[in-house]
């Protein structure tokens, strides 16, 4: 390269084209191949070669500007000469370029189609001698860019001879620069340092940096290949044990099975324990008998293992329109429902880590707990899983049995999630408030490890033995009632409650989604079928009681499959089906409505009480006899109700004077109270004031007013204290057709949840003490 000084004096204009270089900084004792591909590049090198053969390269400050402007580029780069230059078939070029001089721009004289500037050349400083400490320096730098290259495996001997033979420090630096690719912004400042001693000490810094990168980068090389060459070698040393058993004829499907296996365990994704387990145990299997019983349980463990969803997970949308619009498509009104759950998708959007409470949705069956369940699936992008927990009372069905027993499974909660394969469904726990306790052990406590978001990351089951993390699965619980859920899970939980349907809300449910919904699943359309809303009122009323709309689909399912069978038998007209002609299609109604009681009746009173079923009516029967002072009390009624009784009886008692008995009145007499219908168990509270008129009506001999319904709790004192189900009640007495209803002045706030066209159909008395109940009862008043 000397040779070209030598041979032409190079002069330099003003005025040089530029080409902008993206990854690159160019030094003025460079010598290297430069391939231009940019059109504002490509005119520059034209300009040039038709000019002097001079070109400017700057580096750019952004190497990702494709056109880049003045401001764009660093103002101190390198004069070049094109020594060679060749058109590649892509019509790019391939310079061969010999760095000359560093030059300043001036400024720019030409921005389209090249970049075109006035320059001024950049002289180094010059070195007056070469102090021992400069030469030190010049060691050094020279030794470190020889460990360096060795540690980067580059061939650096002629590299070396080089850096040997210079012995002027700025050049030294350049040729390093050069060769050993700094960071573009370091190269860039190296080479806008004029004075050669500077320049070569921030060279020795750069290298100093590097040496150390690179060192690291050496150790995590030969790391990684070690790492590689042991997996590679016991890869090959098994591929040929295979092969020499081949050989032997003792190859055979245990080792293949042994293989396949091991091969899966290495998909599975789990986590380290997991994976450590299960080769452990794959080790074990591969020395046993193949027909062995233990070698059947590992198989059997294994087996589990690969397949459970350790890793695999779905992509939630969290689209709170959608979830909405998905809510609404499937239920009707339940908006407060609705709305709890889109604020727990909201929280979950601004939070993914965020751990929601668990909801739980009470009810009685039919209202749409599961329905809703599967529709936040939906709303969520989520699978869908259900397990009932009803009659379960052995903690081994949460938690899984220890693998030494035979026949061993792992829990419901493993089992559903391998079922469905994916680590974050919607698992909903059907029937919480039926779980058991007995001696094989307490379901609630496992069901709380399974439940408690602080726990279940780590929720062990006992056939796995291994910590798998449920604290993904978005679990809902359903109940009928609250009160039998065990309040260690209560506390957990949030309590939703979706009351039973009124007939007019169930009427809607009908029209809007039970009816299009059944005519669809069987293969009918509108043409076909014609049902009118009054026939809907009939079937509510006439062929179901109950809280939900489940019996009511599955009679209009009936319908229906009547109709599809008729169009099968090649019947082609509209059916429409009227209250008039209901019975051809279900038969005669299967309930009528509640019993109204003909008069007033002494010792009949009307209560009403609350099942998992929805609200319904409850005569209580009081009859007075001669006798001892006796109390009996029949109907299957439990502890707490007969305790309600007496409680009501103490409380005549104590007004004997006041209701115009005889101080001792009872010591004459026995008292017989009775709630029919024998058969069935009956419990609670509630019907504390409804036996205390029965039984004051008896005493008195007055006739209870027929039309008046009532329910409260009813202490020793007679005060009264409130009660549950309160909307239940008041439809299940709309239902009756009475008037008048009782209730604890206390339930008050629940009234807000009675449809108003329910409030209207009743007068309401709120009473705080069994006094204030015998004016709407009995007719009669009594001084405090
Ligand atoms: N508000 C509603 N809007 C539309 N359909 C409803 C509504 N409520 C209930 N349903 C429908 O009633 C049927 C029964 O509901 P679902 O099976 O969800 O009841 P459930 O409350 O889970 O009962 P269980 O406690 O017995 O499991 C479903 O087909 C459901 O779609």
């Amino acid at each position: 390269m000397q040779e070209i000084f030598e041979e032409k004096e190079i002069i330099i204009s003003e005025t040089a084209p530029i080409v902008p270089m993206k990854d690159i900084v160019v030094f003025p004792s460079m010598l290297l191949p430069i391939f231009v591909g940019r059109p504002m590049s490509l005119k520059a090198v034209k300009e040039s070669l038709n000019k002097d053969k001079l070109i400017l390269f700057v580096t750019q400050k952004d190497p990702a500007i494709e056109t880049p402007h003045p401001e764009d580029l660093f103002n101190v780069g390198t004069i070049a000469l094109i020594m060679r230059q060749l058109s590649l078939p892509d019509g790019k070029l391939k310079l061969l370029i010999q760095g000359l001089t560093k030059v300043a721009i001036k400024e720019y004289i030409q921005i389209s189609p090249f970049l075109m500037a006035k320059i001024i050349p950049l002289e180094d400083k010059q070195v007056s001698e070469i102090t021992v400490e400069t030469e030190a320096l010049m060691r050094n730098v020279r030794e470190q860019s020889e460990k360096i290259l060795s540690l980067k495996g580059l061939d650096y001997e002629d590299i070396m001879a080089i850096l040997n033979s210079i012995d002027e420090p700025g050049q030294l630096a350049d040729i390093i620069s050069s060769n050993l690719r700094f960071k573009l912004s370091d190269a860039q400042q190296a080479l806008e340092t004029l004075n050669p001693i500077k320049r070569l000490k921030k060279i020795h810094e750069l290298l100093e940096k590097e040496f150390q990168v690179s060192s690291v980068q050496a150790k995590i090389r030969s790391q990684a290949r070690e790492e590689m060459g042991k997996i590679q070698r016991e890869y090959i040393l098994r591929e040929q044990l295979k092969v020499i058993k081949k050989e032997l004829g003792e190859f055979d499907e245990i080792d293949e099975e042994i293989e396949e296996l091991r091969e899966k365990i290495e998909r599975a994704r789990m986590p380290k324990v997991a994976k450590k387990e299960a080769l452990k145990q794959l080790e074990r299997l591969s020395m046993m008998h193949p027909d062995s019983g233990d070698a059947h349980v590992i198989r059997t463990y294994l087996d589990w293992l690969v397949e459970l969803p350790w890793q695999r997970s779905t992509k939630d949308k969290l689209d709170i329109k959608q979830a909405k619009k998905i809510l609404d498509e499937d239920h009707y009104n339940l908006e407060k429902v609705k709305e709890r759950i889109l604020e727990y998708l909201s929280v979950k959007k601004l939070n993914p880590q965020a751990k929601g409470a668990i909801l739980c949705f009470v009810g009685p069956p039919g209202v749409g707990k599961t329905s809703l369940g599967k529709s936040i699936a939906r709303a969520l992008g989520r699978k869908f899983m259900r397990i009932s927990l009803g009659g379960i009372r052995d903690e081994a069905e949460i938690r899984g049995h220890r693998r030494t027993y035979i026949g061993a499974l792992p829990g419901r909660i493993i089992q559903g999630l391998k079922q469905i394969g994916s680590n974050n469904p919607v698992f909903m726990l059907d029937e919480i408030d039926k779980i058991g306790t007995d001696f094989r052990g307490d379901p609630a406590s496992a069901l709380l490890e399974v439940l408690d978001p602080e726990q279940n990351v780590n929720f062990s089951d006992h056939y796995l033995n291994l910590p798998f993390d449920l604290s993904k699965v978005m679990f809902i619980t359903t109940a009928n009632l609250i009160d039998p859920i065990p309040s260690a899970l209560k506390d957990r939980m949030e309590i939703i409650e979706i009351p039973g349907y009124t007939q007019e809300e169930k009427l809607q449910i009908a029209l809007k989604y039970l009816w299009p919904r059944q005519i669809k699943q069987h293969g009918l359309t509108e043409v076909n079928v014609q049902i009118f809303p009054e026939t809907i009122s009939k079937i509510i009323s006439y062929y179901t009681q109950e809280a939900g709309v489940r019996n009511l689909e599955r009679e209009m399912g009936s319908i229906c499959r009547k109709i599809a069978r008729k169009l099968a038998e090649g019947k082609n007209e509209t059916f429409k089906i009227t209250p008039n002609n209901l019975d051809a299609y279900l038969g005669p109604p299967k309930y009528l409505p509640e019993r109204e009681i003909e008069e007033n009746e002494v010792g009949v009173a009307t209560g009403l009480a609350w099942t998992s079923y929805g609200g319904e009516i409850l005569r209580v029967e009081a009859t007075v006899l001669r006798g001892k002072g006796k109390l009996m009390l029949t109907g299957q009624m439990g502890e707490v109700m007969q305790e309600s009784a007496k409680a009501a009886l103490s409380y005549v008692r104590s007004r004997a004077e006041s209701l115009g008995l005889r101080d001792n009145f009872y010591e004459h007499i026995d008292v017989h109270i009775h709630v029919p219908e024998g058969g069935v168990p009956k419990d609670g509270p509630s019907a504390g004031i409804t036996m205390a008129i029965a039984l004051i009506s008896a005493l008195i001999n007055k006739p209870v007013n027929k039309e008046t319904a009532m329910t409260g709790e009813i202490t020793l004192r007679g005060r009264i204290l409130p009660v549950g189900g309160i909307k239940e009640k008041v439809l299940a007495a709309v239902r009756a057709k009475v008037k008048n209803i009782i209730i604890p002045e206390k339930n008050s706030k629940d009234l807000i949840e009675v449809p108003k066209s329910a409030k209207k159909q009743l007068n309401f008395f709120l009473v705080k003490n069994m006094d204030e109940v015998l004016e709407p009862a009995l007719g009669i008043k009594i001084n405090p």
